[in-house]
């Protein structure tokens, strides 16, 4: 996993206080890094139009211009003059080198945002919304300068923001570049290095972004075992059947040794999952709340008071009933209409989904600093995962999985990990990751994914 930092302004700090390297050397290494980027990927494109803002994001595309101008066909935009002291000597060396400056917006093979950056502080005024959606609207390849301009520092955008193919983020990653809405934005997100190894510039942090390398697979590691080493998983099947079936299904195809669906009534199922009336004695997990509708409140409540790990998904989340259970090690994996019931009937805050989707992290931080002991898994494009202190982020999810049914594979393949003896926190990372990479690896097309299909490419992983 890698870090996410809220800010950077204090790591940049740090280096010119404590490494005594000056801002000037860390934006040579922005713009180097930028270069090199693109000498290697596009060294078989002419032109490059560099579109600058007043500020330091506008000096290391000025910069960035210095350093490639002899090799490509560079031109220079300025959006508002420049008005750092830095950047006035990027444009002093930048012109008396001969870069060429351009009085209006051409197309080029390739433009680079270097407009706003981490220094966006107002909305955008009208002049500058024209000049990103014209940039939009060219065939280029897009590519911004540490964060695409038009998004804020808290991941949101007012108005446009400049549709970059790959963002090219200085220093580290920061919680800006991951907000559901950012994700239509950003692109390929890269990191450049300033002169200083990222494990230097880095400080602590409580934020990471999960890596292909976090999902741990549920290999099988002894040959001498049974599908009882395997554990046995319990899913509550309620009114909505199917969604409990799926569950199960995705829990079986993921290794649980025995997977069981509780049910009243005599359920179809493939012959490879069990049915049971009630909760078997000897279960190790159990998934409940996905297609529970009205279910018998005391009989939930027995079920959620056994002693064993738990995923709890959908209905549930409109429950108190739930409360009882928050203080322990538990896997909770509402999407964001089921997290504002939660975060309602927690007595946390009483917001729209709208609200909810603008400030998700601070709303999880909210859940997780009362609530510390639970594993929270927001749904969404960038899926967070909180426990106490500490925030994850799954970026490989995509619109392939939004559709009915994919949120109970998931759920099912928590609870396959928890009856096999994950431990809550490990078991919600590695699911997720399972779930997001499978979905990618489908190869037919982006809207035609069943559950099915999915556990298919689980089981394929
Ligand atoms: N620190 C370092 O060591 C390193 C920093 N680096 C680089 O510096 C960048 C940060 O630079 P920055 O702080 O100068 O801010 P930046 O994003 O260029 O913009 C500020 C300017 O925009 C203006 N402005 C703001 N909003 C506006 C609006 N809506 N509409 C119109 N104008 C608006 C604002 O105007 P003002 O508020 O003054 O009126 C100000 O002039 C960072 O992203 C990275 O690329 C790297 O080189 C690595 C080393
Ligand atoms: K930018």
């Amino acid at each position: 996993m890698q870090k996410i930092f809220d800010e950077v302004n204090s790591l940049d700090k740090r280096c010119y206080e404590e490494f005594f390297l000056s801002e000037d050397i860390l934006m040579e290494h922005a713009s180097s890094s930028m270069a090199l980027y693109i000498e290697e990927k596009y060294h078989d494109k002419k032109t490059i139009l560099i579109v600058c803002g007043s500020g330091n994001n506008g000096a290391d595309g000025i910069a960035l211009a210095r350093l490639l101008h002899t090799k490509f066909d560079v031109s220079l935009y300025f959006y508002k003059e420049v008005k750092t002291d830095i950047g006035k000597v990027q444009y002093k060396r930048a012109k008396s080198l001969g870069v060429s400056f351009a009085n209006k917006i051409q197309n080029a093979d390739i433009i680079v945002d270097c407009i706003f950056g981490s220094g966006l502080n107002k909305s955008l005024d009208n002049q500058a919304i024209s000049l990103i959606e014209e940039l939009n609207s060219l065939e280029a390849i897009k590519i911004a300068c540490d964060i695409p301009s038009g998004i804020f520092s808290d991941g949101q955008v007012n108005s446009v923001a400049f549709n970059a193919d790959t963002t090219i983020t200085m220093g580290a990653l920061k919680t800006s570049l991951f907000s559901d809405t950012a994700k239509d934005y950003v692109g390929k997100i890269k990191v450049a290095n300033l002169g200083i190894q990222r494990e230097l510039y880095e400080t602590n942090t409580n934020k990471y972004l999960l890596e292909k390398k976090d999902l741990k697979l549920p290999h099988r590691t002894k040959h001498n075992s049974h599908k009882g080493s395997y554990g046995h998983l319990n899913v509550v099947a309620g009114c909505k059947k199917g969604a409990g079936i799926i569950a199960a299904k995705a829990a079986f195809g993921f290794g649980a040794g025995i997977v069981s669906v509780v049910c009243h009534e005599n359920l179809d199922l493939p012959y490879h999952i069990m049915q049971t009336h009630f909760v078997s004695e000897n279960c190790t997990a159990i998934a409940i709340g996905m297609g529970l509708g009205k279910y018998e409140i005391d009989e939930v409540k027995k079920i959620l008071s056994k002693d064993v790990k738990k995923i709890v998904d959908a209905d549930l989340f409109y429950d108190e009933l739930l409360l009882d259970v928050l203080d322990e090690d538990i896997v909770l994996t509402p999407h964001p209409k089921e997290f504002c019931s939660l975060l309602k009937i927690c007595d946390i805050a009483d917001i729209t989904i709208d609200e909810l989707q603008n400030n998700r992290i601070k709303y999880v931080e909210k859940f997780s600093s009362v609530y510390p002991k639970v594993v929270l898994l927001l749904k969404g494009t960038n899926v967070i995962i909180s426990q106490g202190d500490n925030l994850y982020i799954n970026t490989y999810g995509s619109a392939v999985l939004s559709k009915g049914g994919s949120g109970d594979v998931l759920s099912g393949l928590v609870g396959s990990l928890l009856a096999q003896g994950y431990e809550p926190l490990d078991a919600a990372i590695s699911a997720s990751l399972a779930h997001a990479l499978a979905a990618s690896n489908f190869k037919r097309n982006d809207y035609s994914l069943i559950p099915s299909d999915l556990i298919e490419e689980v089981r394929r992983l």
